[in-house]
């Protein structure tokens, strides 16, 4: 079923009313009735870069997309569901693809516990942007996102419009949970606490670079600070106590770095620096494709991928017990889109 959620003519003459951002954007969210995609939709839909918001999800959509059209600001907001080709509907001239879709954690579970379900549903729905909007830039939320991030790329590939500038794995939970955990310890307003964190999104693979911070910390303190951003998704997925897992501060940061995404490509800003996990050179000598790092955004998506910088001993061993997980995990991506081939 296809929802559009105001008349033609009133679209038509609001294309002219909102032109007060002049490069606005197409989001498509996809996934989006579910716990993230509803906070997540709910925040684009306050971004004066986006003119449309294309809400896709397996159900409910239509509601939801209703719902959030009744806001008071320029974006046009349409909801679509499988029927009468929704997914195509959705996704063509997307200049941007949020996906948020998939099964979340229980108690017991890891992300890589996911995978089964979550690879199918997200190798569908990249297979959906390469045909009908092989040029937008693609954030990956769904987990885990090691893997995910390499399905894309390897769906992509097949369809021969891979582009790895366009492609990012969603990470800044893991930094605004950073720089929250380390404001509690150290005090501060965490707005002002910048901690890079590297590496992948999930238990060992998340590498925070805390010597980077310009603060000192004791070993107690480190190893604290570290162990809870590593598994701060643990804390909220106990929390909710089978319910699912973080939505609301996903949400938060899916809407950040979108919007980021945005203001590099359509809105031409430039100097825009965010953590995430990309096709990467930092160890691709070492057989790890993927990696996390300051990413610079430009124009056309990644446009520089920055390095390391110092570490500290401890953090050199981090990266080391990193490495081998990380490179398991973009396998396990890569293999299974070889297997549907
Ligand atoms: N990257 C990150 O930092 C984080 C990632 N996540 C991950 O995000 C994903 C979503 O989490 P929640 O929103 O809490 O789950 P949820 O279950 O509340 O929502 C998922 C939504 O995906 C939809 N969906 C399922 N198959 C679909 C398909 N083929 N096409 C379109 N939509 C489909 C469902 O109908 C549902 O509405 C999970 O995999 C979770 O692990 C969660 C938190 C942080
Ligand atoms: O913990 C989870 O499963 C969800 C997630 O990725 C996070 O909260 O960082």
């Amino acid at each position: 079923m296809f929802v559009t959620t105001r008349s033609i003519a009133s679209t038509a003459k609001r294309a002219f009313s909102t032109s007060a951002v002049s490069n606005a954007a197409k989001v498509a969210v996809l996934g989006a009735a579910g716990g993230i995609g509803q906070s997540l939709s709910l925040l684009l839909k306050q971004n004066p870069n986006i003119s449309d918001l294309a809400l896709y999800d397996i159900v409910n959509t239509p509601g939801v997309a209703a719902d959030i059209s009744h806001i008071n600001t320029n974006s046009k907001v349409t909801g679509y569901v499988p029927e009468n080709n929704g997914l195509a509907k959705a996704l063509e001239g997307s200049n941007v693809v949020v996906i948020p879709a998939g099964v979340p954690r229980k108690p017991g579970m890891t992300r890589d516990d996911l995978f089964n379900t979550n690879a199918s549903i997200v190798q569908g729905l990249a297979d959906a942007c390469a045909q009908y909007c092989p040029t937008a830039h693609i954030l990956i939320i769904s987990n885990p996102v090691n893997s995910t991030v390499p399905i894309v790329a390897e769906t992509f590939k097949a369809r021969g419009v891979y582009d790895p500038k366009r492609l990012f794995g969603v990470t800044s939970l893991d930094v605004v949970r950073a720089s929250r955990f380390v404001s509690e310890v150290k005090g501060g307003d965490p707005k002002d606490i910048h901690i890079t964190v590297v590496g992948g999104h999930s238990g060992v693979t998340i590498v925070p670079l805390l010597s980077q911070s310009g603060k000192s910390f004791t070993q107690e303190e480190l190893d604290a600070l570290t162990h809870r951003i590593q598994f701060g998704g643990d804390e909220v997925v106990k929390a909710k106590d089978g319910k699912g897992s973080a939505t609301l501060s996903m949400a938060f940061a899916g809407a950040r770095f979108a919007n980021s995404v945005l203001e590099a490509t359509v809105g031409g800003k430039r100097g825009i620096v965010e953590p995430t996990f990309v096709e990467s050179p930092v160890f691709a000598d070492q057989g790890v494709e993927f990696f996390a790092t300051n990413v610079e955004l430009g124009a056309n998506g990644v446009e520089k991928i920055h390095p390391l910088g110092k570490l500290s001993a401890y953090e050199e061993k981090l990266v080391e017990a990193a490495l081998p997980e990380l490179k398991k995990n973009i396998a396990k991506g890569k293999s299974f889109v070889a297997s549907k081939q």
